[in-house]
Protein backbone atom coordinates (compact mmCIF):
# COMPACT_ATOMS: atom_id res chain seq x y z
CA UNK A 1 0.00 0.00 0.00
CA UNK A 2 2.74 2.26 1.00
CA UNK A 3 4.61 1.48 -2.17
CA UNK A 4 2.04 1.86 -4.20
CA UNK A 5 1.31 5.50 -3.14
CA UNK A 6 5.39 6.35 -3.12
CA UNK A 7 5.03 5.30 -6.30
CA UNK A 8 2.61 6.98 -7.73
CA UNK A 9 3.90 10.44 -6.12
CA UNK A 10 7.34 9.30 -8.01
CA UNK A 11 5.03 8.76 -11.21
CA UNK A 12 3.82 12.34 -10.38
CA UNK A 13 7.00 14.31 -9.59
CA UNK A 14 8.67 12.56 -12.52
CA UNK A 15 5.60 13.81 -15.29
CA UNK A 16 5.53 17.60 -13.37
CA UNK A 17 8.83 17.89 -13.56
CA UNK A 18 8.88 17.12 -17.79
CA UNK A 19 6.36 18.92 -17.85
CA UNK A 20 4.88 16.53 -20.41
CA UNK A 21 2.13 14.86 -18.85
CA UNK A 22 0.11 12.98 -21.33
CA UNK A 23 -3.46 11.93 -20.31
CA UNK A 24 -3.44 8.40 -22.07
CA UNK A 25 -0.20 7.86 -19.64
CA UNK A 26 -2.63 7.31 -16.75
CA UNK A 27 -5.74 6.48 -18.35
CA UNK A 28 -5.61 3.34 -16.99
CA UNK A 29 -5.64 4.07 -13.57
CA UNK A 30 -8.39 6.69 -12.16
CA UNK A 31 -6.55 7.08 -8.65
CA UNK A 32 -3.18 7.98 -9.95
CA UNK A 33 -5.28 10.15 -12.65
CA UNK A 34 -7.07 12.20 -10.00
CA UNK A 35 -3.95 12.66 -7.75
CA UNK A 36 -1.81 13.87 -10.89
CA UNK A 37 -4.52 16.49 -11.47
CA UNK A 38 -4.15 18.05 -8.32
CA UNK A 39 -0.29 17.69 -8.53
CA UNK A 40 0.01 19.70 -11.87
CA UNK A 41 -0.76 22.40 -9.41
CA UNK A 42 1.34 21.65 -6.28
CA UNK A 43 4.46 23.81 -5.93
CA UNK A 44 7.85 21.40 -6.91
CA UNK A 45 8.84 22.03 -3.05
CA UNK A 46 5.89 20.87 -1.98
CA UNK A 47 5.91 17.77 -4.07
CA UNK A 48 9.14 17.10 -2.81
CA UNK A 49 8.62 17.27 0.67
CA UNK A 50 5.30 15.15 0.35
CA UNK A 51 7.51 12.49 -1.53
CA UNK A 52 9.95 12.78 1.83
CA UNK A 53 7.48 12.65 3.98
CA UNK A 54 5.76 9.04 2.64
CA UNK A 55 9.20 7.67 2.52
CA UNK A 56 9.75 8.24 6.31
CA UNK A 57 6.29 6.83 6.32
CA UNK A 58 7.74 4.04 4.54
CA UNK A 59 10.61 3.91 6.20
CA UNK A 60 9.24 3.60 9.64
CA UNK A 61 5.78 1.46 8.84
CA UNK A 62 7.73 -1.38 6.34
CA UNK A 63 9.24 -3.37 9.33
CA UNK A 64 5.30 -3.21 11.16
CA UNK A 65 3.90 -4.64 7.25
CA UNK A 66 7.29 -7.39 7.18
CA UNK A 67 6.74 -8.34 11.09
CA UNK A 68 2.88 -8.85 10.20
CA UNK A 69 3.69 -11.15 6.67
CA UNK A 70 6.88 -12.93 8.36
CA UNK A 71 5.37 -13.57 12.12
CA UNK A 72 8.15 -13.33 14.68
CA UNK A 73 7.31 -15.18 17.50
CA UNK A 74 5.85 -13.88 20.86
CA UNK A 75 7.40 -12.86 23.67
CA UNK A 76 7.73 -10.29 26.56
CA UNK A 77 7.72 -6.65 25.89
CA UNK A 78 11.26 -5.67 26.26
CA UNK A 79 10.39 -2.96 29.35
CA UNK A 80 13.73 -1.64 29.74
CA UNK A 81 15.39 1.17 27.20
CA UNK A 82 18.57 -0.59 25.77
CA UNK A 83 18.66 -3.38 28.30
CA UNK A 84 15.73 -5.13 26.52
CA UNK A 85 14.44 -8.11 28.94
CA UNK A 86 17.85 -8.62 29.91
CA UNK A 87 17.58 -7.30 33.48
CA UNK A 88 14.65 -10.02 34.03
CA UNK A 89 16.34 -12.93 33.14
CA UNK A 90 18.10 -13.55 36.63
CA UNK A 91 20.64 -15.72 37.68
CA UNK A 92 19.32 -19.00 36.30
CA UNK A 93 18.06 -18.13 33.05
CA UNK A 94 16.92 -21.82 31.82
CA UNK A 95 14.46 -21.07 34.78
CA UNK A 96 13.33 -17.81 33.82
CA UNK A 97 13.15 -18.76 30.24
CA UNK A 98 10.88 -22.33 31.02
CA UNK A 99 8.75 -20.30 32.94
CA UNK A 100 7.95 -17.53 30.67
CA UNK A 101 7.90 -20.37 27.37
CA UNK A 102 4.31 -21.12 29.65
CA UNK A 103 2.90 -17.83 28.71
CA UNK A 104 4.41 -17.26 25.68
CA UNK A 105 5.13 -20.37 23.63
CA UNK A 106 7.77 -22.81 22.89
CA UNK A 107 9.14 -20.95 20.07
CA UNK A 108 9.32 -17.30 22.08
CA UNK A 109 11.74 -13.77 20.78
CA UNK A 110 13.37 -11.69 23.29
CA UNK A 111 15.38 -8.73 23.19
CA UNK A 112 18.18 -9.31 24.93
CA UNK A 113 20.02 -5.88 24.79
CA UNK A 114 19.99 -5.13 20.92
CA UNK A 115 20.06 -9.03 20.55
CA UNK A 116 17.42 -10.85 19.05
CA UNK A 117 16.96 -14.32 20.73
CA UNK A 118 14.92 -16.76 20.20
CA UNK A 119 14.01 -19.57 22.92
CA UNK A 120 13.33 -23.12 21.69
CA UNK A 121 11.43 -25.23 24.80
CA UNK A 122 10.14 -28.59 22.92
CA UNK A 123 10.90 -31.31 21.41
CA UNK A 124 9.20 -30.54 18.22
CA UNK A 125 11.32 -27.50 17.77
CA UNK A 126 14.28 -28.33 19.03
CA UNK A 127 14.31 -30.48 16.15
CA UNK A 128 13.15 -27.94 13.42
CA UNK A 129 16.28 -26.26 15.02
CA UNK A 130 18.26 -28.90 15.71
CA UNK A 131 17.90 -30.90 12.52
CA UNK A 132 15.72 -29.07 9.93
CA UNK A 133 17.68 -26.05 10.58
CA UNK A 134 20.97 -27.52 11.44
CA UNK A 135 23.15 -25.86 8.96
CA UNK A 136 21.67 -22.62 9.15
CA UNK A 137 21.32 -22.40 12.98
CA UNK A 138 24.81 -23.83 13.51
CA UNK A 139 26.99 -21.00 14.45
CA UNK A 140 28.43 -19.83 17.38
CA UNK A 141 27.47 -16.02 18.87
CA UNK A 142 30.40 -13.92 18.87
CA UNK A 143 31.56 -13.71 23.06
CA UNK A 144 34.32 -12.25 24.53
CA UNK A 145 35.13 -14.57 26.93
CA UNK A 146 35.78 -16.39 23.71
CA UNK A 147 37.97 -13.63 22.82
CA UNK A 148 39.38 -12.79 25.65
CA UNK A 149 40.40 -16.55 27.03
CA UNK A 150 39.85 -18.87 24.40
CA UNK A 151 42.37 -17.17 21.66
CA UNK A 152 40.10 -15.20 19.60
CA UNK A 153 37.69 -18.42 19.07
CA UNK A 154 40.58 -20.66 17.57
CA UNK A 155 39.03 -23.55 19.74
CA UNK A 156 35.97 -25.96 18.78
CA UNK A 157 33.36 -24.64 21.03
CA UNK A 158 32.94 -21.54 20.55
CA UNK A 159 34.45 -20.80 16.83
CA UNK A 160 32.34 -19.66 14.26
CA UNK A 161 30.86 -22.26 11.75
CA UNK A 162 33.54 -22.80 9.27
CA UNK A 163 36.32 -24.24 7.73
CA UNK A 164 38.67 -23.77 10.79
CA UNK A 165 35.74 -25.67 13.66
CA UNK A 166 35.01 -28.25 10.61
CA UNK A 167 39.16 -28.69 10.63
CA UNK A 168 39.25 -28.92 14.51
CA UNK A 169 36.12 -30.53 15.61
CA UNK A 170 37.21 -33.49 12.88
CA UNK A 171 40.63 -33.56 14.67
CA UNK A 172 39.26 -34.01 18.31
CA UNK A 173 36.51 -37.05 16.90
CA UNK A 174 39.21 -38.66 14.65
CA UNK A 175 42.17 -38.20 17.28
CA UNK A 176 40.90 -38.20 20.71
CA UNK A 177 37.29 -39.14 20.89
CA UNK A 178 36.77 -41.71 18.20
CA UNK A 179 35.54 -45.65 19.57
CA UNK A 180 39.04 -47.12 18.52
CA UNK A 181 41.01 -44.44 20.74
CA UNK A 182 38.31 -44.53 23.61
CA UNK A 183 39.05 -48.41 23.54
CA UNK A 184 42.93 -47.74 23.51
CA UNK A 185 42.56 -45.29 26.40
CA UNK A 186 39.76 -47.96 28.74
CA UNK A 187 42.18 -49.31 31.62
CA UNK A 188 43.47 -45.29 32.06
CA UNK A 189 39.66 -44.76 32.88
CA UNK A 190 39.27 -47.83 35.07
CA UNK A 191 42.24 -46.87 36.84
CA UNK A 192 41.24 -43.88 37.87
CA UNK A 193 37.65 -44.81 38.58
CA UNK A 194 39.56 -47.41 41.32
CA UNK A 195 41.71 -44.72 42.56
CA UNK A 196 38.17 -42.57 43.66
CA UNK A 197 36.82 -45.63 45.02
CA UNK A 198 39.87 -45.77 47.34
CA UNK A 199 40.02 -42.64 48.09
CA UNK A 200 36.33 -42.71 49.54
CA UNK A 201 37.00 -46.09 51.10
CA UNK A 202 40.23 -44.37 53.15
CA UNK A 203 37.88 -41.65 53.91
CA UNK A 204 34.91 -44.02 54.82
CA UNK A 205 37.02 -46.42 57.24
CA UNK A 206 37.99 -43.03 59.27
CA UNK A 207 33.61 -42.24 59.11
CA UNK A 208 34.59 -39.39 57.80
CA UNK A 209 31.87 -37.33 55.16
CA UNK A 210 33.45 -36.90 51.36
CA UNK A 211 33.04 -34.39 49.54
CA UNK A 212 31.91 -35.70 46.52
CA UNK A 213 32.25 -33.28 44.13
CA UNK A 214 35.64 -32.11 44.74
CA UNK A 215 36.01 -36.34 44.06
CA UNK A 216 34.40 -36.39 40.78
CA UNK A 217 35.96 -33.78 39.06
CA UNK A 218 39.34 -34.84 40.23
CA UNK A 219 38.71 -38.06 38.43
CA UNK A 220 36.87 -36.64 35.35
CA UNK A 221 40.35 -34.38 35.41
CA UNK A 222 42.31 -36.77 35.43
CA UNK A 223 40.67 -39.32 33.09
CA UNK A 224 40.93 -36.45 30.55
CA UNK A 225 44.40 -34.61 30.84
CA UNK A 226 45.98 -38.43 30.74
CA UNK A 227 44.36 -38.89 27.66
CA UNK A 228 44.98 -35.50 26.33
CA UNK A 229 48.80 -35.08 27.42
CA UNK A 230 49.33 -37.98 29.33
CA UNK A 231 49.20 -36.05 32.59
CA UNK A 232 47.95 -36.95 36.27
CA UNK A 233 47.36 -34.03 38.58
CA UNK A 234 45.71 -35.56 41.24
CA UNK A 235 47.58 -38.51 43.25
CA UNK A 236 45.57 -39.93 45.98
CA UNK A 237 48.54 -41.21 47.83
CA UNK A 238 49.41 -37.94 48.71
CA UNK A 239 48.07 -34.41 49.37
CA UNK A 240 47.40 -32.91 46.10
CA UNK A 241 50.01 -30.04 44.75
CA UNK A 242 49.40 -26.32 44.78
CA UNK A 243 49.69 -26.72 40.79
CA UNK A 244 46.24 -29.56 40.88
CA UNK A 245 44.91 -27.12 42.66
CA UNK A 246 45.01 -24.16 40.76
CA UNK A 247 44.47 -26.29 37.68
CA UNK A 248 40.99 -27.13 39.07
CA UNK A 249 39.90 -24.08 40.43
CA UNK A 250 41.17 -22.03 37.07
CA UNK A 251 38.75 -25.04 35.31
CA UNK A 252 35.61 -24.29 37.59
CA UNK A 253 36.36 -20.57 36.96
CA UNK A 254 36.65 -21.32 33.20
CA UNK A 255 33.24 -22.74 33.19
CA UNK A 256 31.66 -20.04 35.29
CA UNK A 257 32.96 -17.38 33.03
CA UNK A 258 32.07 -18.54 29.99
CA UNK A 259 28.50 -18.64 30.88
CA UNK A 260 27.70 -15.16 32.35
CA UNK A 261 25.49 -13.01 30.96
CA UNK A 262 27.88 -10.27 30.07
CA UNK A 263 26.07 -7.18 28.54
CA UNK A 264 29.13 -6.80 26.11
CA UNK A 265 27.93 -9.79 24.37
CA UNK A 266 24.74 -8.29 24.08
CA UNK A 267 25.05 -5.09 23.04
CA UNK A 268 27.93 -4.50 21.13
CA UNK A 269 28.60 -0.69 21.44
CA UNK A 270 29.00 -0.81 25.18
CA UNK A 271 31.58 -3.45 24.93
CA UNK A 272 34.30 -0.77 25.48
CA UNK A 273 33.38 0.16 28.67
CA UNK A 274 33.17 -3.61 30.27
CA UNK A 275 30.69 -2.28 32.66
CA UNK A 276 30.28 -5.14 34.88
CA UNK A 277 34.25 -5.31 34.92
CA UNK A 278 34.58 -9.04 33.58
CA UNK A 279 37.03 -8.34 31.21
CA UNK A 280 40.09 -7.93 33.72
CA UNK A 281 38.95 -10.85 35.65
CA UNK A 282 38.75 -12.88 32.20
CA UNK A 283 42.40 -11.78 31.29
CA UNK A 284 43.61 -12.97 34.78
CA UNK A 285 41.81 -16.06 33.98
CA UNK A 286 43.16 -16.37 30.61
CA UNK A 287 46.69 -15.84 31.49
CA UNK A 288 47.06 -18.13 34.21
CA UNK A 289 45.35 -20.77 32.23
CA UNK A 290 47.52 -20.05 29.34
CA UNK A 291 50.60 -20.47 31.44
CA UNK A 292 49.56 -24.35 32.06
CA UNK A 293 48.61 -24.57 28.37
CA UNK A 294 52.03 -23.26 27.20
CA UNK A 295 53.70 -25.65 29.56
CA UNK A 296 52.02 -28.75 28.20
CA UNK A 297 52.98 -27.84 24.68
CA UNK A 298 56.49 -26.67 25.17
CA UNK A 299 57.13 -30.03 27.46
CA UNK A 300 55.67 -32.08 24.49
CA UNK A 301 57.95 -29.41 21.79
CA UNK A 302 61.21 -30.60 23.56
CA UNK A 303 59.98 -34.74 24.28
CA UNK A 304 59.37 -34.32 20.15
CA UNK A 305 62.56 -32.71 19.37
CA UNK A 306 64.58 -35.69 21.47
CA UNK A 307 63.03 -38.48 19.95
CA UNK A 308 62.93 -37.69 16.30
CA UNK A 309 66.71 -37.61 16.59
CA UNK A 310 66.35 -41.08 17.42
CA UNK A 311 64.16 -42.06 14.46
CA UNK A 312 66.80 -43.48 11.91
CA UNK A 313 66.97 -45.90 14.17
CA UNK A 314 63.27 -47.36 14.42
CA UNK A 315 61.99 -50.56 12.26
CA UNK A 316 58.34 -49.87 11.17
CA UNK A 317 57.15 -52.15 14.28
CA UNK A 318 58.37 -49.59 16.74
CA UNK A 319 56.97 -46.67 14.99
CA UNK A 320 53.24 -48.25 15.28
CA UNK A 321 53.73 -49.01 18.66
CA UNK A 322 54.78 -45.13 19.14
CA UNK A 323 51.56 -43.85 17.02
CA UNK A 324 49.67 -45.85 19.51
CA UNK A 325 51.69 -44.03 22.55
CA UNK A 326 51.42 -40.70 21.06
CA UNK A 327 48.52 -38.26 22.66
CA UNK A 328 46.94 -35.75 21.13
CA UNK A 329 48.78 -32.94 22.01
CA UNK A 330 51.39 -34.82 20.05
CA UNK A 331 49.58 -35.21 17.03
CA UNK A 332 48.02 -31.64 17.20
CA UNK A 333 51.52 -30.76 16.95
CA UNK A 334 52.51 -33.51 14.11
CA UNK A 335 49.57 -32.18 12.36
CA UNK A 336 50.02 -29.32 9.05
CA UNK A 337 47.91 -26.04 9.46
CA UNK A 338 44.20 -26.78 7.94
CA UNK A 339 43.70 -23.78 5.72
CA UNK A 340 47.29 -24.09 4.43
CA UNK A 341 48.02 -27.82 4.80
CA UNK A 342 51.50 -27.10 5.58
CA UNK A 343 53.42 -25.49 8.05
CA UNK A 344 52.13 -26.62 11.70
CA UNK A 345 49.14 -25.71 13.62
CA UNK A 346 48.91 -22.36 14.88
CA UNK A 347 50.31 -23.18 19.13
CA UNK A 348 47.49 -21.20 20.01
CA UNK A 349 45.31 -23.11 18.35
CA UNK A 350 46.13 -25.95 20.28
CA UNK A 351 46.07 -24.66 23.36
CA UNK A 352 42.55 -23.33 22.68
CA UNK A 353 41.64 -26.63 22.01
CA UNK A 354 43.18 -28.49 24.80
CA UNK A 355 41.59 -25.89 26.95
CA UNK A 356 38.16 -27.10 25.28
CA UNK A 357 38.86 -30.45 25.91
CA UNK A 358 39.33 -30.41 29.86
CA UNK A 359 36.94 -27.95 30.66
CA UNK A 360 34.14 -29.45 28.74
CA UNK A 361 35.51 -32.85 29.78
CA UNK A 362 35.85 -32.38 33.23
CA UNK A 363 32.95 -30.18 34.70
CA UNK A 364 30.10 -32.06 33.06
CA UNK A 365 30.71 -35.92 33.85
CA UNK A 366 30.94 -34.89 37.60
CA UNK A 367 28.33 -32.60 38.08
CA UNK A 368 26.36 -35.52 36.12
CA UNK A 369 27.64 -37.87 38.83
CA UNK A 370 27.03 -35.74 42.08
CA UNK A 371 23.10 -35.22 40.75
CA UNK A 372 22.63 -38.91 40.42
CA UNK A 373 24.00 -39.52 43.96
CA UNK A 374 21.38 -36.62 45.28
CA UNK A 375 18.68 -38.13 43.37
CA UNK A 376 19.43 -41.88 44.58
CA UNK A 377 19.42 -40.43 47.59
CA UNK A 378 16.21 -39.01 47.69
CA UNK A 379 14.80 -42.07 46.34
CA UNK A 380 16.36 -44.84 47.72
CA UNK A 381 14.27 -47.53 46.03
CA UNK A 382 15.62 -46.70 43.03
CA UNK A 383 19.60 -46.75 44.51
CA UNK A 384 18.25 -50.51 45.69
CA UNK A 385 16.98 -51.47 42.55
CA UNK A 386 20.72 -50.20 41.16
CA UNK A 387 22.34 -52.05 43.94
CA UNK A 388 20.80 -55.19 43.68
CA UNK A 389 21.29 -55.18 39.58
CA UNK A 390 24.80 -54.64 40.04
CA UNK A 391 24.89 -57.21 42.26
CA UNK A 392 23.15 -59.60 40.03
CA UNK A 393 25.18 -58.72 37.02
CA UNK A 394 28.74 -57.82 38.32
CA UNK A 395 28.50 -60.04 42.28
CA UNK A 396 30.59 -59.29 44.83
CA UNK A 397 33.68 -60.75 43.75
CA UNK A 398 35.02 -58.33 40.91
CA UNK A 399 34.36 -54.92 39.98
CA UNK A 400 32.59 -53.49 37.15
CA UNK A 401 34.23 -52.90 34.01
CA UNK A 402 33.33 -50.66 31.04
CA UNK A 403 32.43 -53.90 29.26
CA UNK A 404 29.97 -54.51 31.62
CA UNK A 405 27.55 -51.41 31.26
CA UNK A 406 25.66 -52.74 28.32
CA UNK A 407 24.25 -55.11 30.61
CA UNK A 408 23.36 -52.59 33.41
CA UNK A 409 20.18 -51.53 31.80
CA UNK A 410 18.15 -50.02 35.26
CA UNK A 411 22.37 -48.14 35.94
CA UNK A 412 21.48 -46.63 32.58
CA UNK A 413 17.96 -45.53 33.11
CA UNK A 414 19.35 -43.67 36.07
CA UNK A 415 22.03 -41.83 33.88
CA UNK A 416 19.17 -40.87 31.33
CA UNK A 417 16.85 -39.45 34.00
CA UNK A 418 19.43 -37.62 35.15
CA UNK A 419 20.37 -36.01 32.27
CA UNK A 420 16.72 -35.48 31.59
CA UNK A 421 16.03 -33.53 35.18
CA UNK A 422 19.89 -32.26 35.30
CA UNK A 423 21.59 -31.25 31.64
CA UNK A 424 24.73 -30.53 32.74
CA UNK A 425 24.02 -28.02 29.54
CA UNK A 426 20.85 -26.44 30.17
CA UNK A 427 20.32 -23.92 27.72
CA UNK A 428 23.14 -26.59 25.56
CA UNK A 429 25.66 -23.84 24.23
CA UNK A 430 24.46 -20.78 22.07
CA UNK A 431 24.18 -21.37 18.67
CA UNK A 432 23.64 -18.38 16.15
CA UNK A 433 21.93 -18.17 13.16
CA UNK A 434 23.50 -17.62 9.19
CA UNK A 435 20.71 -17.43 7.86
CA UNK A 436 16.94 -17.01 7.52
CA UNK A 437 15.06 -19.62 8.28
CA UNK A 438 11.40 -20.47 9.99
CA UNK A 439 10.32 -22.54 13.12
CA UNK A 440 7.01 -23.31 14.50
CA UNK A 441 6.11 -20.76 11.19
CA UNK A 442 7.63 -17.85 13.03
CA UNK A 443 10.40 -16.29 10.92
CA UNK A 444 14.14 -16.25 12.35
CA UNK A 445 16.51 -13.73 10.84
CA UNK A 446 20.09 -14.51 10.61
CA UNK A 447 22.27 -13.27 13.41
CA UNK A 448 19.33 -14.36 15.89
CA UNK A 449 20.94 -16.01 19.27
CA UNK A 450 19.02 -19.36 19.71
CA UNK A 451 19.11 -21.11 22.85
CA UNK A 452 17.62 -24.65 23.07
CA UNK A 453 16.53 -24.98 26.28
CA UNK A 454 17.15 -28.43 26.96
CA UNK A 455 16.27 -27.98 31.01
CA UNK A 456 12.50 -27.17 29.29
CA UNK A 457 12.59 -29.42 26.73
CA UNK A 458 13.06 -32.37 29.26
CA UNK A 459 10.22 -31.24 31.08
CA UNK A 460 7.60 -30.97 28.52
CA UNK A 461 4.04 -32.46 28.84
CA UNK A 462 3.80 -33.91 25.09
CA UNK A 463 7.67 -35.78 25.99
CA UNK A 464 6.55 -37.28 29.32
CA UNK A 465 4.25 -37.58 32.10
CA UNK A 466 4.91 -36.58 35.32
CA UNK A 467 7.78 -34.70 34.00
CA UNK A 468 9.13 -33.16 37.46
CA UNK A 469 9.46 -36.58 39.22
CA UNK A 470 12.67 -38.53 39.41
CA UNK A 471 11.38 -41.81 37.71
CA UNK A 472 14.28 -43.91 36.15
CA UNK A 473 11.43 -46.55 35.51
CA UNK A 474 10.07 -44.46 32.97
CA UNK A 475 12.74 -45.04 30.24
CA UNK A 476 12.18 -49.05 30.47
CA UNK A 477 11.36 -50.82 27.51
CA UNK A 478 11.59 -47.21 25.90
CA UNK A 479 13.87 -46.90 22.87
CA UNK A 480 14.32 -42.92 23.98
CA UNK A 481 18.37 -41.87 24.04
CA UNK A 482 20.45 -39.90 24.43
CA UNK A 483 22.09 -40.04 21.25
CA UNK A 484 20.50 -36.88 19.40
CA UNK A 485 18.18 -38.69 17.79
CA UNK A 486 15.45 -38.45 20.00
CA UNK A 487 14.70 -34.92 21.05
CA UNK A 488 12.78 -34.83 23.98
CA UNK A 489 15.82 -35.99 25.94
CA UNK A 490 19.11 -33.98 24.34
CA UNK A 491 21.83 -33.82 27.00
CA UNK A 492 24.21 -33.41 24.50
CA UNK A 493 22.91 -31.83 21.83
CA UNK A 494 22.11 -32.87 18.23
CA UNK A 495 23.00 -32.34 14.81
CA UNK A 496 26.34 -30.51 14.24
CA UNK A 497 27.15 -28.78 16.61
CA UNK A 498 26.46 -31.63 18.76
CA UNK A 499 28.89 -32.92 21.88
CA UNK A 500 32.00 -34.69 19.89
CA UNK A 501 32.95 -36.14 23.70
CA UNK A 502 29.37 -37.67 24.37
CA UNK A 503 30.74 -41.67 24.01
CA UNK A 504 34.18 -40.38 26.66
CA UNK A 505 31.46 -38.31 28.95
CA UNK A 506 28.49 -41.05 28.84
CA UNK A 507 31.41 -43.61 29.64
CA UNK A 508 32.64 -41.86 32.10
CA UNK A 509 29.59 -41.27 34.08
CA UNK A 510 28.06 -44.76 33.52
CA UNK A 511 31.34 -46.20 35.29
CA UNK A 512 31.68 -43.79 37.50
CA UNK A 513 28.48 -43.98 38.80
CA UNK A 514 28.30 -48.00 38.79
CA UNK A 515 31.40 -48.68 40.47
CA UNK A 516 30.41 -46.08 43.07
CA UNK A 517 27.35 -47.56 43.63
CA UNK A 518 28.69 -51.14 43.30
CA UNK A 519 31.27 -50.42 46.06
CA UNK A 520 29.57 -48.07 49.03
CA UNK A 521 26.50 -48.08 51.08
CA UNK A 522 25.55 -43.97 50.84
CA UNK A 523 23.85 -42.22 53.88
CA UNK A 524 24.13 -38.40 54.44
CA UNK A 525 25.46 -37.21 57.48
CA UNK A 526 24.41 -37.90 60.38
CA UNK A 527 21.15 -35.64 61.19
CA UNK A 528 20.43 -35.07 58.05
CA UNK A 529 17.20 -36.08 55.99
CA UNK A 530 17.31 -36.72 52.55
CA UNK A 531 14.58 -34.94 51.21
CA UNK A 532 16.25 -31.74 52.93
CA UNK A 533 19.00 -31.66 50.69
CA UNK A 534 19.02 -28.30 48.86
CA UNK A 535 18.58 -28.36 44.79
CA UNK A 536 19.64 -25.33 44.04
CA UNK A 537 21.61 -25.12 40.86
CA UNK A 538 24.49 -22.43 39.77
CA UNK A 539 24.56 -21.79 36.03
CA UNK A 540 27.68 -21.10 34.68
CA UNK A 541 28.06 -22.99 31.38
CA UNK A 542 27.34 -26.09 33.55
CA UNK A 543 24.93 -26.30 35.95
CA UNK A 544 25.97 -27.74 39.54
CA UNK A 545 24.34 -28.49 43.13
CA UNK A 546 25.26 -24.56 44.54
CA UNK A 547 26.09 -26.42 47.90
CA UNK A 548 28.50 -29.67 47.30
CA UNK A 549 26.84 -32.82 48.33
CA UNK A 550 28.72 -34.43 51.20
CA UNK A 551 28.22 -37.79 51.91
CA UNK A 552 29.20 -41.21 54.39
CA UNK A 553 30.00 -44.45 52.65
CA UNK A 554 29.75 -47.89 53.84
CA UNK A 555 32.20 -50.61 51.87
CA UNK A 556 29.80 -53.38 50.82
CA UNK A 557 32.30 -55.68 48.90
CA UNK A 558 35.32 -57.56 49.80
CA UNK A 559 38.19 -55.29 51.09
CA UNK A 560 41.23 -56.41 48.32
CA UNK A 561 38.55 -55.09 45.84
CA UNK A 562 39.34 -51.29 47.40
CA UNK A 563 42.91 -51.48 46.22
CA UNK A 564 44.11 -48.99 43.84
CA UNK A 565 46.17 -50.76 40.77
CA UNK A 566 49.86 -49.11 39.54
CA UNK A 567 49.10 -46.86 36.91
CA UNK A 568 49.94 -47.87 33.23
CA UNK A 569 49.96 -44.29 31.46
C1 LIG B 1 28.49 -35.80 30.52
C2 LIG B 1 29.31 -35.31 29.67
C3 LIG B 1 29.02 -34.25 28.65
C4 LIG B 1 27.87 -33.58 28.35
C5 LIG B 1 26.51 -33.75 28.99
C6 LIG B 1 28.16 -32.66 27.27
C7 LIG B 1 27.24 -31.82 26.69
C8 LIG B 1 27.54 -30.95 25.65
C9 LIG B 1 26.58 -30.05 25.05
C10 LIG B 1 25.12 -29.93 25.45
C11 LIG B 1 27.22 -29.37 24.09
C12 LIG B 1 26.63 -28.26 23.21
C13 LIG B 1 25.85 -28.81 22.06
C14 LIG B 1 25.19 -27.71 21.26
O1 LIG B 1 25.53 -26.55 21.40
O2 LIG B 1 24.28 -28.02 20.49
C15 LIG B 1 28.59 -29.81 24.07
C16 LIG B 1 29.53 -29.31 23.21
C17 LIG B 1 30.85 -29.74 23.24
N1 LIG B 1 31.40 -30.72 24.05
FE1 LIG B 1 30.43 -31.81 25.41
N2 LIG B 1 29.47 -32.80 26.93
C18 LIG B 1 30.04 -33.76 27.74
C19 LIG B 1 31.34 -34.22 27.70
C20 LIG B 1 32.31 -33.79 26.83
C21 LIG B 1 33.64 -34.33 26.74
C22 LIG B 1 34.17 -35.51 27.55
C23 LIG B 1 34.29 -33.60 25.79
C24 LIG B 1 35.70 -33.75 25.27
C25 LIG B 1 36.70 -34.20 25.95
C26 LIG B 1 33.36 -32.61 25.27
C27 LIG B 1 33.66 -31.68 24.31
C28 LIG B 1 32.74 -30.81 23.75
C29 LIG B 1 33.05 -29.86 22.70
C30 LIG B 1 34.42 -29.64 22.07
C31 LIG B 1 31.87 -29.19 22.38
C32 LIG B 1 31.65 -28.12 21.31
C33 LIG B 1 31.16 -28.76 20.01
C34 LIG B 1 30.98 -27.77 18.87
O3 LIG B 1 30.75 -26.61 19.12
O4 LIG B 1 31.08 -28.22 17.72
N3 LIG B 1 32.17 -32.77 25.92
N4 LIG B 1 28.75 -30.78 25.04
Amino acid sequence: MVKYLVYIYVQGLFCFLRNSFQEKFCQSCTSTRTFLLIARHASLMSMLVAVAALMMVHYLVEPWFRQKRLRTAPGPFPIWPVLGSLPSIGKLPHRTFYHLSKKYGDVMELKLGSTRAVVISSPNFAEEILKTHDQVCASRPDAVFAHVVVYGRKDVAFAPYGNHWRHMRKLCVLELLSPKRLEFTKNLRSEEVSFMVKDVYELCKEGKAVNMRSRLYETSMNVVTRMVFKRRYFDNTKQSTAEAEEFKELVMKHMNLAGVFNLSDYIPYLKPFDLQGYVPIMKEAGSRMDRFLSKIVEEHVKDSKSTSTAADHRDEEEEEEEEEVKDFVDIMLSLPAAETGSGRLEINTIKAVIDDMICAGTDTSATTVEWALVELLRHPEAMKKAQAELDDVIGSERVVDEGDIHELKYLQDIVKETFRLHPPLPLLLAHESIGDCTVGGYFIPAKTRIFVNAWAVHRHPSAYQKPLEFNPSRFVGSRIDVQGLDFQLLPFGSGRRMCPGLRLGLITVQLELARLLHSFTWKLPAGQDPQDIDMDEILGVSAPKVIPLHVVATARLPLHLYTAPGTTH
